[in-house]
Order: C-alpha cells, then sequence, then structure tokens
C-alpha cells in the first residue's frame, strides 16, 4: 500500500495544513503535519468555546467509531511556548486513501492562545518517533507508526514548496518529484526528532565552510534556525542587515536579493535560494525584510524548518526515511 496527500501553504509559507478525516461517519479537519513532535491532536467539542475561533472540532459523541481511552490524558508545550492539552480517544483517521482503524486522537480540552488565533488550523499531526509523544500514562503511536507495517516501504517523503501545494507521500518515493540523486544521512532518532548533523553551510557563490550542525527535520517550524555564528556570518554578507531586538531576529533591505545560504546534506548540498531567505515584510517604513534564517539559540540544537525544506524540496525534492535522511540535488 502507498497514500498521498497534499499539503497548502498559508500566507508566507508559514505553515502547511493538510487534510485527514476522523470518525465516523468521517469528520473532515484541516491540521500541521508536524516531524518535530508525535502528537496528533486537534480542536475539540470538549473545549470552552473562547478557545475557538472559527477552527472545526472533533466531536466523538457523534463518531461511532470512537472509543474513549479511560484515564489517558495528554499535554504538550511547544519550543515557541504554545502548548494543548486534553484527553484521549481511540478512532479512525483517514488520510487520503490510507486508513487506521484505532489510531489515538487527542482532543483537547485546553489551547493556548496561539492556537486560538490560527483560525484555519484544526490541531497537529506528529509524524516524529512515538517515544515522545506525550500521552499518560500510556504514550501513543503516531499515525506513521501505525500504518508504516503495511506500507510498501516504511518510509514517508516531504515535498513541500513555495507558495505552492506540495505532498507528504507513504510508502514509495516519487521518481518524477525530484531530479538527480538522492544523498542519505544516517538518523539520529535519540530525542524523537528526525536528527542528523550537516556538515557545514557556504553563503552565496562563496567556499564551502566546515562546519558541523547538529539539527532535526522539522515541517512544524517555519524558519531555519542555526547556530548563531553561522547565522552571523550569513548576514555580514548582506549590506544593512541588523539584529532588531523588537523583532526578535535579522531583518536586512528587501532589495537587492540577498545571497543564497548552502548547507550540506552528507555528501549532497541543499541550496535556499536568495529570494526564498527574505521570510516576510518587516517594516514597510523602510522596505526592510525578516529573515528566513534566524539563530538557534536556546534551543539545543538546529531547526531545519520549511524554509529549509521546501527550497530543497521544492528543488530536488527529497524524503524522510527511517535509518536515514533524503535530499537530492
Ligand atoms: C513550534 C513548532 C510546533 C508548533 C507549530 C505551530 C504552532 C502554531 C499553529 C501556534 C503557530 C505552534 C507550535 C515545532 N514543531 N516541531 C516545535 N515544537 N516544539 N519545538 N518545536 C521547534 C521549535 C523549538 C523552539 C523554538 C521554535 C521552534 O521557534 C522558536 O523557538
Amino acid at each position: 500500500t502507498t497514500g498521498a496527500i497534499a499539503t497548502d501553504p498559508e500566507k508566507h509559507d508559514v505553515e502547511y495544513l493538510t487534510p485527514i478525516s476522523v470518525g465516523t461517519p468521517s469528520q473532515d479537519l484541516i491540521v500541521d503535519f508536524d516531524t518535530g513532535s508525535s502528537d496528533l491532536w486537534v480542536f475539540s467539542t470538549e473545549m470552552s468555546t473562547s478557545d475557538i475561533k472559527g477552527q472545526t472540532m472533533y466531536d466523538p459523541n457523534n463518531s461511532s467509531t470512537s472509543e474513549k481511552v479511560q484515564g489517558s490524558t495528554w499535554k504538550i508545550t511547544y519550543g515557541d511556548g504554545s502548548s494543548s492539552s486534553g484527553d484521549v480517544y481511540l478512532d479512525t483517521v483517514t488520510i487520503g486513501n490510507l486508513t487506521v482503524p484505532n489510531q489515538a486522537v487527542e482532543a483537547a480540552k485546553k489551547v493556548s492562545a496561539e492556537f486560538t488565533d490560527d483560525s484555519h488550523n484544526d490541531g497537529l499531526l506528529g509524524l516524529g518517533f512515538s517515544a515522545i509523544n506525550t500521552v499518560q500514562p500510556t504514550p501513543q503511536n503516531t499515525f506513521f507508526d501505525n500504518i508504516k507495517g503495511i506500507l510498501d516501504a516504511p518510509l514517508f517523503t516531504v515535498d513541500l514548496k513555495h507558495g505552492a501545494p506540495g505532498s507528504f507521500n507513504f510508502g514509495y518515493i516519487d521518481p518524477a518529484a525530484y531530479i538527480g540523486n538522492i544523498s542519505w544521512t544516517p538518523v539520529d532518532s535519540s530525542q524523537g526528532f528526525w536528527g542528523f548533523t550537516s556538515p557545514g553551510y557556504a553563503v552565496g557563490t562563496g567556499a564551502f565552510r566546515n562546519h558541523s550542525m547538529s539539527g532535526i527535520a522539522d515541517t512544524g517550524t517555519t524558519l531555519l534556525l542555526l547556530p548563531k555564528s553561522v547565522v552571523s556570518a550569513y548576514y555580514k554578507e548582506i549590506q544593512g542587515a541588523q539584529y532588531d531586538s523588537d523583532q526578535g531576529g535579522y531583518i536586512f533591505p528587501c532589495s537587492p536579493t540577498p545571497p543564497d545560504f548552502v548547507f550540506g546534506v552528507n555528501n549532497g548540498i541543499v541550496t535556499v535560494p536568495g529570494d526564498m531567505v527574505s521570510y516576510a515584510p518587516a517594516d514597510s517604513a523602510n522596505q526592510n525584510c525578516f529573515g528566513g534564517i534566524q539563530k538557534d539559540t536556546g534551543i539545543g540544537f538546529s531547526i531545519f524548518g520549511d524554509v529549509a525544506l521546501k527550497t530543497s524540496f521544492v528543488r530536488s525534492h527529497g524524503s524522510i526515511v527511517p535509518g536515514h535522511y533524503a535530499d537530492c540535488d
């Protein structure tokens, strides 16, 4: 069995939203597929209406196949400070043509303001390793872990694009989705993430600089968060770039286009085109743009978020394969 589902970027590619169906009869929700976490949680009818602003809610009482996991609860706090919590049901979850009959669906009772304010997003679907699932007392499996056994191959691929629909594919690598060779790198899943170490980077057409950067491939994070020494070396090459503490990041004149940013993946390289380093307008006054490459200070590892994934993938696509991190040029 194989499967594929389209994923659509929100404004400025801040997140990519993907349709899923839950319950019987099916309840259609749109969620954020997140390779950097491992809980499938959704807005639900158990929340107070003051926490909901337009999202679609999962109603377990309206599903003949829902089954409450007695005594189980979940609570998650994300690195950006947002959080959510609630209780747990087993129910049928379908993504494209793939169905898991007894997937743990974590129904929210509370969500933080960041989720309430994100009106198009009905929850998160974790594609990280099940070891970091937050359900207590018994952690639950991710959709991928539950479906993996019936897939032609135990893998999924991530193909995000800049301002255009992309796809998550399960069980196969679409040869039409990339050009050239796939380069593979070992995955360090010890922290529950798709971790890997990039050997170095280059700025624009400059020489490649050996500089180990350990981080995670994270579809749930918007930006590319790297060591501050690398980030300052990059912005040093941009006339007028500066760190703006009010905005909490580097900003720079939107034109001219900044230099490309290249990072290594094993023996391959991934290029973030300069025109995609400008993440969004920072201030209309003097045409400054907020950088898509920022410091990973305080996190403990780098985060290869959507800015890194959409460019390399839109250029050459790539995949996240158990035991490997695949990318291609
Ligand atoms: C932040 C997302 C998880 C999320 C996604 C979306 C949202 C909103 C819908 C409300 C917009 C909130 C949260 C990320 N997912 N793996 C994550 N979950 N846990 N750590 N990370 C990565 C990290 C860690 C630290 C950091 C960071 C990022 O940005 C700034 O500092």
